[in-house]
């Protein structure tokens, strides 16, 4: 789960880069101090026409549909080709005028690169060996640092080790952070003994599936479950065998109405609901009977003393047929209206009652 959208995220990926190259340009007033005249053009070629280009060529590609997918790659890449770029620029500096160019940047790039454009831990352990591997080469073809050279690249290792595990423990936080986001917003929306959606979601779900079906002029049925006798049976099983029947009673549904616009959701209690929309009225009361007959097929034994031998639920049902418009809260009450006709009949029953427009 994405916390903020890709477009936003390349937004500030694309401005983060802008940034990156103003540093650059601002750092060359200090360099240019220190370095000698005859180092200039050296310097000026390697940031005006490598880094700098560089980076603009990247701020090009923010641009391209498949950047967003590949941007780790390419920042990566981009953290690479500007170290080496620094390292080929001391070389030079070394060559031409003996001249020890600093090699502080390169810590500074892999920073930039890590921290600033989001490389992941994995690819900048990658992109942290190449360099320090790059570094070590360099102070093998150039003694640049003389007898510093070993307090140099382990300073160069140290803090690009740092920057590597910097980046571990915080993709390890946000990993963590997400995944708890996701359980809590899970936790909000679902029941947890049934994993039926809970009161507040299954009623968001039925307004909008409500809206839909209006629009689309779609038949729109709304169900209400009630287990018969429940109180009977946690009396005489127990409150954790009654737990097995709530969540039995869930289960059936999932097995009954399996449309992905189905909306199933406990009502509160021994109490669910299930939305529908584009199934006529028979229809609705056909998969209703399943219901009846699924539990019938289970011959869960009841409480001596209830209604039933075995476990049932009584069933309301109200209908908005095509062309017609109501409230949800007025199809709920009307199914809790034939919902209490049906226990009044009896219990395992199910009554149908097509809401009216008043
Ligand atoms: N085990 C268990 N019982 C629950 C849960 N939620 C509600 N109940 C019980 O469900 C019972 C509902 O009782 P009543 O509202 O009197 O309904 P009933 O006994 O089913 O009677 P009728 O609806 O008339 O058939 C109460 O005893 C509640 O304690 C739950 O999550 N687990």
């Amino acid at each position: 789960m994405d916390v903020v959208s890709p477009h936003k995220e390349t937004v500030r990926l694309r401005l983060a880069l802008i940034v990156g190259a103003l540093l650059i340009c601002g750092f060359m007033w200090a360099d240019i101090v220190l370095l000698p005249d005859n180092l200039h053009d050296t310097y000026f070629f390697n940031r005006l026409y490598f880094q700098v280009p560089t980076i603009v060529l990247v701020v090009g590609l923010s641009y391209a549909p498949f950047f967003y997918a590949k941007r780790h790659w390419i920042f990566t890449l981009l953290m690479v080709v500007l170290t080496l770029s620094n390292f080929g620029l001391i070389h030079q500096s070394w060559i031409e005028a003996n001249f020890a160019f600093p090699y502080e940047g390169t810590i500074l790039y892999a920073f930039y690169c890590v921290f600033a454009l989001g490389i992941p831990f994995k690819l900048a352990l990658l992109a942290a060996l190449i360099n320090v591997i790059g570094f070590v080469l360099l102070m093998v073809v150039s003694p640049v640092y003389g007898e510093r050279v070993m307090i140099s690249s382990a300073f160069v290792a140290g803090s690009l080790f740092i920057c590597v595990y910097a980046k571990y423990r915080l993709d390890r936080v946000m990993e963590l952070l997400v995944s708890s986001n996701k359980k809590l917003a899970k936790l909000s929306r679902i029941d947890s003994l049934t994993n039926l959606l809970n009161r507040r979601a299954l009623m968001q779900r039925s307004e909008a599936l409500l809206s839909l079906s209006i629009r689309q002029s779609l038949d729109f049925a709304v169900i209400m479950l009630d287990l018969d006798d429940f109180k009977k049976y946690n009396d005489a099983f127990g409150h954790q065998k009654g737990d097995d029947v709530i969540v039995m009673q869930a289960d059936l549904m999932r097995e009954i109405f399996k449309r992905q616009t189905d909306v199933l959701g406990r009502y509160g209690g021994e109490e669910f609901m299930v939305v529908v929309s584009g199934l006529t009225r028979k229809q609705v009361y056909s998969k209703c009977e399943q219901m009846s007959m699924l539990w019938q097929s289970r011959s869960i034994a009841h409480a001596d003393t209830a209604t039933h031998r075995w476990v049932t639920c009584s069933i309301g049902i109200a209908c908005m047929e095509k062309g017609k418009g109501t409230s949800l809260e007025a199809l709920i009450q009307t199914a809790d209206k034939a919902l209490y006709e049906a226990k009044s009949a009896g219990k395992n029953t199910i009554k149908l009652e097509s809401y009216a427009n008043p």
